[in-house]
């Protein structure tokens, strides 16, 4: 791999806009056959998303993942939100346990319109062999596999069944898997995730490293159907992360799946907590995306989402922001 970059060295070039006024713009995606108001999904993680979360995202239009971290939540979760006519979207892992579920899943006829198989090194049997079990057992659901970096990992889950991958290993902002083992995406998961989705046939979801609304349509140039997003959503009221008083500020409490609080042990600990500043409600960040990337779509040229993928860009190597703070 040569010419690498990430988000912060990359700037997209405007071409002459088809649109007199930016809500002309659609920013929506279909994703397994459903069709979603924003190409964002909050990431599958303790602090930032919850049931309530999921139900508000679901019943507004927004695609939403619910995490793995409550396994025996999860068969009355689907039910819950199929009754209230609603899709279901799980993740899973890949222990025994987890094949053993998605068997009493088939047996109970409760089908999750999504499943996402989240592990951190994705390119491995163990996530090839649980799409597999998945696509016997429930054919109907949508799986998305991951993570992943490489566009041979993306190739052999896509051969193996799954819908979509995920890619970013280590790009996250509670991440500490490049510095504890050297390996990942993080610095260049922007490149990674172009070299992934030359050789992608399917839907591509890049996880990781979003810290800005502009980085959303950054990600669809270079090929993401789906961007996910943690640190960004950590800070809301509705955000399931503790609130903690801090010299007379707000904050919420963020940590990585892979962090001690969340495993409850100092073992293959790959994240770490922080805190970051409180903000307002999810519903207005989940506003301000749309326009920012209706406005996206309109320096693109275009009125879709797709309009963004033919754009121009240019590498100024970590130098777009010049100093300044835009959040
Ligand atoms: N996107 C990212 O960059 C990263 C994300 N995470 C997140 O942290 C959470 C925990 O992830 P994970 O530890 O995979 O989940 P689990 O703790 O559920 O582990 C899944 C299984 O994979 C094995 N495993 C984990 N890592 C490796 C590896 N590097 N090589 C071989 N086997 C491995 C585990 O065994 P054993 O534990 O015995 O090795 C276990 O059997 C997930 O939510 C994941 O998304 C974690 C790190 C990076
Ligand atoms: N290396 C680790 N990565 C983690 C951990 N927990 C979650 N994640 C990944 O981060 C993204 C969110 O990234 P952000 O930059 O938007 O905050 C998330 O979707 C996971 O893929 C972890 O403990 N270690």
């Amino acid at each position: 791999m040569d010419n690498v970059f990430d988000y912060e060295d990359i700037q997209l070039i405007p071409a002459k806009c088809i649109v007199n006024s930016r809500s002309e713009c659609d920013t929506s995606i279909t994703l397994g056959g459903h069709t979603f108001k924003l190409p964002v999904v909050p990431a599958n993680m303790q602090t930032i998303i919850d049931e309530k979360i999921a139900i508000n995202l679901a019943e507004n239009g927004y695609f939403y993942i619910m995490h793995r971290f409550q396994p025996e939540k999860r068969a009355d979760f689907i039910k819950d939100m199929h009754n209230k006519g609603l899709i279901a979207s799980i993740s899973v892992g890949v222990k025994d346990d987890e094949y053993d579920f998605i068997v009493q899943l088939a047996t109970k006829e409760l089908i999750p319109e999504f499943i996402t198989i989240d592990i951190a090194h994705g390119h491995s049997n163990a996530v090839i062999e649980m799409i597999q079990h998945i696509k016997k057992h429930l054919p109907a659901s949508f799986v998305i596999a991951g993570n992943v970096g490489t566009p041979e990992a993306v190739r052999e889950l896509e051969n193996a069944g799954a819908d979509a991958t995920k890619v970013g290993i280590g790009p996250g902002k509670v991440c500490i898997t490049k510095i504890k083992t050297g390996f990942g995406t993080g610095g260049w998961q922007l490149a990674a995730l172009r070299w992934c989705a030359k050789a992608a046939s399917k839907p591509i979801i890049a996880d990781g490293g979003i810290r800005t609304h502009g980085d959303i349509a950054k990600s669809v140039r270079f090929g993401a159907s789906m961007v996910m997003v943690g640190s960004l959503f950590a800070g809301h009221e509705e955000s399931p992360g503790e609130t903690i008083e801090k010299d007379g500020k707000l904050y919420k409490e963020y940590f990585g799946s892979a962090s001690e609080f969340q495993k409850g042990e100092k073992k293959n600990v790959e994240g770490k907590k922080m805190l970051v500043d409180h903000k307002g409600s999810l519903r207005d960040t989940l506003n301000e995306m749309e326009q920012d990337l209706q406005s996206s779509i309109s320096y693109s040229g275009g009125n879709k989402l797709e309009a963004i993928r033919n754009v121009d860009y240019v590498v100024v190597k970590n130098s777009i922001f010049n100093g300044d703070k835009v959040y």
